[in-house]
């Protein structure tokens, strides 16, 4: 029976390791001190007066030191904004964007490990980044004057003044852990506001509601790193924008007695559905997919910046920018990605074709040092950049179990392969998710060791090909869609699995650890450790996402040579962050 005391040879080595504070290099002094109080003093056994220094404010080594560290001032202020909100009845959000909202997380909640006995039970709570995002984001504009129907005050300066207001770009972070629900944390606001919208032009006239609904625009565009990324976000807008509800049972006393309001959510196109006209522009879409979609106004755009960028290149093309040019309300998710030095060259290039863009949101798990300085480089006016942090920014989630295991040791002397063979068959043994195929995610950093190793799995150590799937980028969007199927939906009951598996091991890169939702996925392992800090939050929230429980196994070597890993157990359970 595998067990990680099995990894170490003797009990001695066995309880040295489970000093792992020692093992990062941290003498064993400084981990009794920093299990004391601010400002107690310890003696060490030679007599040395030893302050207790308050909890380590951040943990990192090297390449995994390049975060950047929030203002404690900016977690307090969310930390204010949350401790008073508990439901999303409380929060600003158009009514029938909150139903809408609310009915898309039941349909995809995951009921497996949970007491509710059917989705209509459940009670769905906003997240803490939810509560920080929307209370900052969904706060109204001044209309732009020039829309509605009043002579212009004698106040030239008021007027040019509220004009700006209506329109000045604002730029939000929102910055949260992974798994916390950042998707509806940006699109609750966002979908909020092109509702609101709606009923402005409909406050004026419907002849000035139907001008604005039969434009040829593109009102939202949401940019994501990866194909699956734009599968995943627009399938979650397009259900939320289909799903039925009752929006009267969403209506509070003030709004009932509204009569616009009223009028408005009872017409035929807002009564049923949010019904919005969502796309999606993805791998292989020609660029005429995109000028047919907007021959009808498309309220969200899904699309990568390559693909916004490759309009650039259509010669024969008139203003190929044209639509655009139109869009108010700009998401970047995932934008430590898509704003490190590889990326942020296309995503800022899409940003510049975007002049009457008035909500630009960037949104990521992680806030990169190098992030920072190009934010506050591109975007110098401070007051135009509003931060959204949560206060566990940079922490793994406590909820994930991290073990490190040493290939050096007995029985693998040195094979990380074997490690991971090892580790596969203790997790396929373990009795956890008892009656449901267990899914685990395997990372590598090179994209070329994804086959061999996922071949080894099968042809050496006997694992069926049906259960061991390798996807990288050289496959096409359809392939890998084809093979991450089951990791993206929840636990399939084994009975019902198509392919009988008991255990499926995914063996992949980076490509799949920014953002994907791999429901339910419960076992998450590194092969290599990760190149930075970004990378390894990413892997790891691909488990334990929105409170739920998971296990990262960080399999080291000697060539791993980073003895500060072995003391990252102890520091996610003490909610330390990564520096
Ligand atoms: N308020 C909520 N209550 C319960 N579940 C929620 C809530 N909001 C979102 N979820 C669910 O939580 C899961 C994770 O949400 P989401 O993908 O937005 O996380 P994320 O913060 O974007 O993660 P990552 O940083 O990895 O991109 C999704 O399945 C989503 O449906």
């Amino acid at each position: 029976m595998f067990s990680l005391r099995s990894c170490y040879s003797s009990r001695k080595e066995w309880i040295n390791i489970s000093f792992v504070g020692r093992l990062a290099g941290i003498s064993r002094s400084y981990v009794k001190a920093s299990k004391k109080k601010a400002g107690q003093v310890i003696k060490t056994r030679r007599g040395k007066q030893l302050e207790a220094a308050s909890q380590p404010k951040a943990f990192g080594f090297g390449n995994f030191s390049k975060l950047h560290a929030p203002k404690e001032t900016l977690k307090e202020i969310s930390e204010n904004a949350i401790k008073n909100i508990s439901s999303f009845e409380s929060l600003r959000i158009f009514p029938s964007v909150r139903a809408a909202m609310i009915e898309e997380i039941k349909e995809k909640y995951d009921l497996k490990n949970t007491y509710v006995k059917g989705k209509s039970e459940l009670e769905i709570k906003p997240s803490p980044i939810q509560v920080a995002a929307i209370k900052k984001i969904n706060q109204p504009r001044l209309r732009n004057v020039n829309n509605v129907n009043k002579a212009p005050s004698n106040d030239i300066y008021k007027d040019i003044k509220m004009n700006n207001e209506a329109k000045r770009l604002k730029i939000f972070t929102i910055a949260a852990e992974t798994g916390s629900g950042k998707t509806w944390a940006y699109l609750a606001p966002v979908l909020s506001k092109l509702k609101e919208d709606d009923l402005a032009s409909y406050a004026i006239s419907e002849t000035e509601y139907q001008k604005e609904k039969n434009s040829q625009t593109i009102r939202c565009l949401i940019l994501v790193p990866t194909h699956e990324l734009v599968e995943q976000v627009y399938e979650c807008v397009r259900r939320a924008s289909t799903v039925p509800f009752d929006v009267s049972t969403e209506l509070n006393e003030k709004q009932l007695k509204d009569p616009v309001l009223t009028s408005f959510l009872q017409r035929e196109d807002q009564a049923e559905s949010l019904n919005l006209n969502v796309a999606k522009w993805s791998a292989g879409d020609p660029h005429t997919r995109l000028f047919d979609m907007c021959k009808k106004r498309v309220d969200v755009l899904v699309t990568t910046p390559a693909k916004v960028q490759g309009l650039a290149k259509l010669n024969n093309v008139p203003r190929p920018f044209r639509y655009i040019n139109q869009i108010e309300y700009c998401v970047i998710d995932e934008a430590d990605t898509l704003m490190d030095s590889s990326w942020s060259a296309s995503t800022l290039g899409v940003v510049r074709h975007m002049p009457r863009c008035k909500d630009l949101i960037f949104c990521s798990a992680t806030i990169p040092r190098e992030f920072n300085r190009t934010l506050q480089m591109v975007f110098p006016d401070k007051n135009s950049l509003i931060h959204v942090v949560t206060p566990s920014i940079h922490k793994i989630p406590k909820k994930i179990e991290l073990k490190i295991i040493d290939a050096q040791l007995s029985p693998y002397n040195g094979s990380k392969t074997r490690c991971l063979a090892q580790a596969l068959y203790a997790i396929n043994k373990d009795g956890t998710e008892q009656g449901y195929v267990k899914r685990v995610i395997v990372f590598v950093n090179e994209k070329k060791d994804v086959e061999p190793l996922a071949e080894t799995l099968i042809h050496r150590f006997g694992h069926r090909k049906e259960d061991i799937v390798g996807v990288t980028g050289s496959q096409d969007a359809e392939e890998r869609a084809f093979k991450l199927e089951s990791f993206l939906q929840p636990a399939q009951r084994i009975e019902d699995d198509p392919y009988n598996s008991k255990i499926r091991v995914l063996v992949t890169t980076d490509l799949l650890a920014r953002g994907l939702n791999f429901t339910g996925v419960k076992n998450v392992i590194l092969m290599d450790l990760p190149r930075t800090s970004v990378d390894l939050v990413h892997r790891v929230g691909r488990t334990g996402r929105m409170r739920q429980s998971g296990r990262v196994f960080i399999i080291i070597d000697k060539k791993t040579g980073k003895s500060w890993i072995k003391g990252l157990p102890k520091i996610v359970k003490r909610g330390i962050p990564l520096a």
